[in-house]
């Protein structure tokens, strides 16, 4: 079910001079218990066009629905009744300096109709939903980064939103951090069924939770689909890069490049990365080519990681063996659903 439907979002700025197209003719559903990664450089959009669900950011053309109502025609009362239904965390936390945790947590919760009892029950249930129980008289200056968004979160879900909007919430934190956060929102995800959409420049981040993605640059989305997809897929040269990125695939490049420049490929040999799905794949198919063909495989790097429970592999080899062979073990591999692809030796590629 769609819990939330952008279509045809156009948002623009219009300076003294200058127009900017911040969002430009974008739709986008995100479905019931989703985690959805939008994964772009810093001015691509993705702020504007997520800040379009809540209205923060009214689109200056298009249609916003949430559970099926047209945000874009609600009342004020009737908007702001609708925002509840949508938490929001962020980079910067947030967080009122003078108010305690238990504060900070209380604030959406300052005219709702529950006893005063009945809101120190809830607040305690959210701190000890992020783990912060202890934490509660304490103000935002003795808390770590961490912490400080562990009560974002509480704080974002003191109304029970059903979605959580994450826009840059790890990205000032240092990477253990980053992953405890994560992994809060992954549970929630889980526990509460919470619909997350989450904003973020790396890709890193979307691979630990997320089950979608789409890629966004210069106010469109550029390419989508699921995790799986966007990883064993990908299409556009950013979402590659982005991806080798966040397998690391840069790096070991990098350092078979290096091993390379002491150890030179001879004239029969040839510099591949190759991409897999499940773990019983690669192999077999390599001791195939040598059988088959007379190609020999060395592994430089290879890597597995289970994305959405499937096991996802990369590895950077050399296949040795005559030209003509290495091209018929190549289509081989391809036919059996390896991607494969060429790599030079030397330099960047493109
Ligand atoms: N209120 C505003 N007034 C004018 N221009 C804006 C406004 N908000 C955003 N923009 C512009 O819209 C474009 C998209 O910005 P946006 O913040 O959505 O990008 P982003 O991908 O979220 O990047 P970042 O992570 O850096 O925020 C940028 O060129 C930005 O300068």
């Amino acid at each position: 079910m769609a819990v939330i439907e952008l279509k045809d979002i156009n948002v623009t700025f219009k300076q003294k001079k200058q127009t900017i197209v911040a969002v430009q003719n974008e739709s986008l559903t995100v479905e019931k218990g989703d985690i959805y990664g939008i994964v772009g450089y810093s001015g691509a959009g993705k702020s504007t066009l997520v800040r379009t669900i809540n209205l923060l950011q009214r689109p200056t053309s298009g249609s916003v629905k949430v559970n099926g109502t047209e945000m874009t025609d609600l009342s004020p009362n009737a908007l702001r009744d609708e925002r509840k239904n949508i938490g929001m965390i962020f980079q910067h936390f947030n967080l009122m300096d003078e108010l305690t945790v238990f504060g900070n947590v209380a604030q959406p919760l300052k005219h709702s109709k529950l006893s005063k009892t009945e809101k120190k029950a809830k607040i305690d249930h959210l701190l000890e939903l992020v783990g912060l129980s202890d934490r509660s008289d304490n103000y935002p200056a003795q808390l770590s980064g961490g912490q400080k968004q562990r009560v974002a979160i509480a704080r974002a879900l003191a109304n029970d939103p059903e979605i959580l909007i994450s826009d840059e919430a790890t990205s000032a934190l240092d990477p253990k951090t980053t992953n405890q956060i994560l992994g809060i929102l992954k549970r929630l995800n889980e526990e509460l069924g919470l619909t997350i959409v989450l904003i973020t420049h790396e890709m890193q981040a979307i691979k630990e939770i997320a089950n979608k993605v789409a890629v966004m640059e210069d106010g469109t989305i550029i390419e989508r689909g699921s995790l799986l997809e966007i990883f064993t897929n990908p299409q556009q040269k950013l979402t590659k890069d982005f991806i080798n990125t966040a397998t690391n695939r840069d790096e070991a490049l990098l350092n078979v490049r290096e091993l390379l420049r002491e150890k030179p490929l001879a004239s029969d040999e040839q510099l591949y990365q190759i991409n897999y799905v499940g773990n019983d794949t690669a192999q077999p198919l390599l001791s195939t080519i040598y059988a088959d063909y007379q190609v020999t495989t060395n592994i430089l790097y290879s890597n597995m990681e289970i994305l959405t429970k499937t096991p996802v592999g990369l590895a950077i080899v050399v296949l040795k063996g005559a030209d003509e062979n290495i091209r018929t073990a190549v289509s081989s591999l391809v036919d059996h659903g390896v991607h494969v692809t060429q790599l030079d030796a030397e330099k960047e590629d493109a």
